[in-house]
């Protein structure tokens, strides 16, 4: 299974049938009126959301979607066929616009939620309409309205409960293999993520939440430096940020201005990010001699002040704060899922996508990444990211 989340379409409605130049022709009526019917209307291209898809990957292999031509008008003043609509399936989730301008034409957040993208032509009239008190055998009829084309972009942000964020080496990937199914790589250098990852955490039998891991970021990253840019527009739907800093020893570095680094970035990307809940843990601290833990602390009540998101201590090699960091993340979850109530974004972060984002989880879980194909298809498929 791949999993894509950006990808460029060619749609196409169909063109009206054409009207019909026809005579009436029976036995004993020699010249018969004009009885050419219409043509019938061309298709629509409608999109509709649909909970069960997660990924845009159908899209790699059919690029084109051409609705159906409208049938010819006909003799005896018979109407010429409309042709079915096209009905494009694409995830809850997707947002379309039209890759001409960037404008968005829909945003699928409810399942079986139904856009039409580009409408059918009418069709065109037949000799019938034009009959007139000095032309009673006319000739003329009108050919069917053409259909509409456009190119589309079609951009699926991933929907997950718990964003991941930090600078690189900090754990993250590590993390998620501990507390989900997920086994994404994990490596002792900077910048081994290089797409995201997803995980069904379960924190007990009926409350479980995605997360989703992201690359690492950088100073810069909110400017467009380093990946992690790329796919902060993944965590931007997140109900919950949860920042983790490598604490593994005292020396050398400063947390604290690692985590400032960060949240500014975070900041400059998207102000919708900067004042989403977070919790910030302090990953590694098996790392760290016992009597270190409330130095570090120390550091950040002092110089964070009234800005210390909850802290925690975790390392993912013990297993230390793990439980506690989990239960908190979940009732995090649940508090946002509960506040928004029924509002349009609960819509599309809760019940809709359940199925959806259970399904991408698992599947993340299960499969390996495939990095290769990361860029353009000669087709004209950009895929920012794909997995085999
Ligand atoms: N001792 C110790 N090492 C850890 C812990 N968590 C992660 N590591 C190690 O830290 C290194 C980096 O871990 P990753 O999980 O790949 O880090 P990341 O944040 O995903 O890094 P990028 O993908 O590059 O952003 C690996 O060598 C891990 O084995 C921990 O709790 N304790
Ligand atoms: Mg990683």
């Amino acid at each position: 299974m791949k999993f894509l989340d950006e990808c460029k379409i060619y749609v196409r409605s169909g063109d009206g049938g054409s009207g019909c130049v026809s005579f009436r022709r029976e036995k004993y009526i020699p010249l018969g009126g004009p009885d050419g019917g219409d043509g019938g209307r061309g298709g629509d291209v409608i999109f509709e959301a649909d909970a069960h898809l997660n990924t845009l990957i159908d899209f790699r292999y059919t690029q084109h979607f051409r609705a159906k031509r409208g049938g010819n008008g006909m003799g005896k003043q018979r109407t010429g066929r409309s042709a079915d609509d096209l009905i494009i399936r694409a995830p809850v989730g997707t947002i379309i616009r039209d890759d001409a301008d960037g404008e968005i034409l829909a945003d699928l957040t409810e399942p079986g939620e139904r856009i039409v993208v580009a409408r059918g032509g009418q069709g065109g009239r037949g000799n019938l309409h034009f009959k007139t008190s000095t032309n009673r055998a006319p000739r003329r009829s009108d050919p069917g309205r053409e259909g509409e084309e456009l190119w589309l972009r079609l951009e699926l942000k991933l929907l997950a409960d718990v964003g991941l964020v930090g600078m690189p080496n900090a754990g993250k990937s590590t993390l998620i293999s501990k507390l989900s199914a997920a086994r994404p790589k994990i490596a002792d250098y900077p910048f081994t993520t290089t797409t995201p990852n997803l995980g069904v955490v379960r924190a007990d039998i009926d409350r479980s939440f995605v997360m989703a891991d992201v690359p690492g970021l950088i100073e810069g990253a909110g400017d467009g430096a380093g990946l992690g840019h790329r796919f902060l527009k993944h965590i931007e739907r997140c109900a919950v940020l949860l920042h983790l800093v490598e604490i593994d020893g005292l020396e050398d570095f400063d947390p604290v201005a690692r985590y400032q680094t960060i949240e500014a970035e975070l900041t400059k990307y998207a102000p919708t990010l900067a004042s989403k809940p977070r919790l910030l843990a302090l990953s590694k601290i098996d790392l760290l001699e016992p009597e270190d833990r409330e130095v570090v602390l120390g550091w950040f009540r002092d110089r964070l002040g009234d800005d210390l998101p909850p802290i925690f201590l975790i390392s993912s090699t013990s297993g230390e704060g793990l439980d506690h960091l989990r239960m908190t993340l979940a009732e995090r979850v649940e508090a946002w899922r509960n506040a928004m109530g029924e509002s349009a974004h609960d819509a599309l972060m809760d019940a809709p996508t359940k199925a959806g984002r259970g399904a991408v989880a698992e599947a993340v879980a299960e499969d390996a990444w495939d990095d290769d194909e990361d860029d353009a298809d000669e087709d004209g498929v950009e895929c920012i990211w794909v997995r085999e």
